[in-house]
């Protein structure tokens, strides 16, 4: 079985921990390889070794940075079968879907190569004869990320692609839930001789080898996607030396169904946006408010199109639609928030279980939940799984009050063919994110960021590659 070692200053080398974590196929509960758990060392080790690469990196013109990226481009799409199957096996991700999210990282990588050429300044007029005002973007130094198991390739490439080509070194901790896909990416980046230091990847749990990575004083920018709960520690092991965080934390998206809305689109929008990787996403669908007058219809083909769902093994089922969770954790989570929502009252239409099929994996059903209040946990709290609660709605002002009536702030989305009902909605839905009559999933070019609990900063597109600059101002004055 297949042990991953720490990849620090362009060599794979042993940690000094004991321990390992075992890395299963949640479908199968097969143990598929083991990282180590990582020590305060390792952290430390990577952010020298960074630190060290930073000078030189920077110096260098930002077109050869952006080669290096068209080279990992190349490097993934040589290996693209490989790499999604090892995503597809490490996290239960349907085989598809985990090829979509390799070949978008290669496209992830060249787009942002494309920066290369447009990482601009200003001059700005002074009010003093003779003098330039001039307001340089310059690298902020070595960057951390920390990332998620749900998109764990992708995310991994925002973080490095936006760091590289902005003269930043970079810091990689994958989830202990999903590393393979990641760990095998950096032996890749071995064959392309970048140089020794630019990119490293520690593995190891978040409360260690992430938490050494955040207080550190080396660590310019910590770039982090996962729960509110580790942002949160994130802010406070910043603090020590008020270092920058990008923050993509959790989400509850409501979709808003008007009467007036294309119903099909609608539905086919909503329950794609909740089967996709199981839910387990942070733009997913979260809930659901459908005006009075279609609601009785709308419940009904939803809760048969969710019946309709296929789940089967994420790399060998043919015809699947979801497979399962990535892990007993978050199969134990969604089942008692489903169980608690039951005892507040919600009526289950359909799912509320595992599927009687597989002996092993974490697998559970698409759900559908009705009559739950607007405070209850289902509706306030994120599942991050199959689970749909629905609720209705009376004028269209309400429901944008039930959707801003929550901590989070990453998407929303509205569906409707009136012109009025939409610049209502998407003006005073408080998100970073509004959909309007489309599922809820972000474009590389635009601009991935949370409001509220779910983050600070934001990624993708030309504002996510800026959060990787600092702004320094010249007051030039000549005779
Ligand atoms: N917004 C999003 O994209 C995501 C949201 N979530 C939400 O979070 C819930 C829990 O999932 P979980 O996997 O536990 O997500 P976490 O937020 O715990 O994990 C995300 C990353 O943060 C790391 N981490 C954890 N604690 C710290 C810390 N103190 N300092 C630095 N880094 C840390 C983790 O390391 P490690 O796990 O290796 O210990 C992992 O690499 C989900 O059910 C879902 O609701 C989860 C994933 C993505
Ligand atoms: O769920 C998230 O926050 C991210 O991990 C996710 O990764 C790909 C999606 O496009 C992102 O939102």
């Amino acid at each position: 079985m297949k042990h991953y070692k720490q990849y620090i200053n362009g060599q794979f080398v042993d940690s000094k921990a004991t321990s390992v974590i075992e890395i299963l196929n949640p479908c199968t509960e097969e143990v598929l390889s083991t990282i180590t758990t990582g020590t305060v060392e390792d952290a430390n080790n990577a952010l020298e070794a960074a630190q060290a690469a930073q000078p030189a990196w920077e110096a260098l013109p930002a077109i050869q940075r952006a080669a290096f990226l068209h080279k990992m481009a190349d490097v993934i799409r040589e290996n693209r079968v490989f790499l999604a199957e090892t995503l597809s096996k490490e996290q239960a991700k349907v085989i598809g879907l985990a090829q979509v999210e390799i070949d978008v990282t290669a496209d992830y990588f060249d787009y942002n190569a494309g920066w290369a050429r447009r990482i601009e300044g200003e001059i700005i007029q002074s009010d003093r004869e003779k003098e330039h005002i001039y307001l340089h973007k310059v690298p902020i130094g070595v960057a951390v990320g920390i990332c998620p198991w749900n998109f764990p390739f992708f995310v991994m490439a925002r973080k490095v692609a936006a760091s590289l080509i902005t003269g930043n070194t970079c810091v990689i901790k994958p989830s202990s839930e999903a590393p393979n896909t990641i760990m095998e990416f950096a032996d890749f980046i071995q064959k392309i001789e970048l140089p020794a230091g630019v990119l490293n990847f520690v593995c190891g749990a978040g409360r260690t080898v992430g938490n050494a990575l955040s207080k550190s004083p080396i660590t310019g920018i910590i770039s982090l996607t996962g729960s509110v709960s580790a942002g949160q520690k994130v802010i406070s092991a910043a603090a020590e030396n008020i270092t920058k965080v990008s923050l993509e934390l959790g989400g509850k998206a409501p979709a808003i169904v008007c009467a007036d809305a294309n119903l099909d689109l609608a539905l086919n929008s909503i329950v794609s946006s909740k089967v996709i990787f199981s839910g387990q996403v942070c733009n997913c669908a979260e809930r659901v408010y459908v005006e009075d007058s279609i609601y009785d219809e709308f419940v009904e083909k939803l809760s048969k199109k969710m019946s309709e769902v296929i789940i089967e093994d994420a790399l060998t089922g043919t015809n699947a639609d979801m497979s399962s969770l990535v892990s007993k954790s978050q199969l134990d989570k969604i089942t008692e928030m489903v169980e608690f929502a039951k005892n507040e009252g919600a009526e289950v239409l359909v799912g509320g279980n595992r599927p009687e099929q597989f002996d092993k994996g974490y697998f559970y059903n698409p759900t559908v939940l009705t009559n739950c209040s607007q405070d209850s946990q289902i509706i306030q709290e994120e599942v991050f799984g199959p689970v749909l609660p629905v609720m209705k709605f009376n004028t269209l002002d309400e429901a944008i009050a039930m959707s801003n009536d929550t901590e989070f702030g990453l998407t929303s989305s509205i569906f409707s063919e009136n012109f009025n009902n939409i610049m209502k909605a998407t003006n005073g839905l408080h998100f970073g994110e509004t959909y309007v009559n489309r599922e809820h999933f972000e474009a590389i070019q635009g601009f991935h960021a949370g409001w509220k609990k779910s983050g600070v900063g934001g990624a993708d597109g030309k504002h996510g590659m800026e959060e990787y600059l600092h702004t320094k101002v010249v007051y030039a004055k000549y005779y």
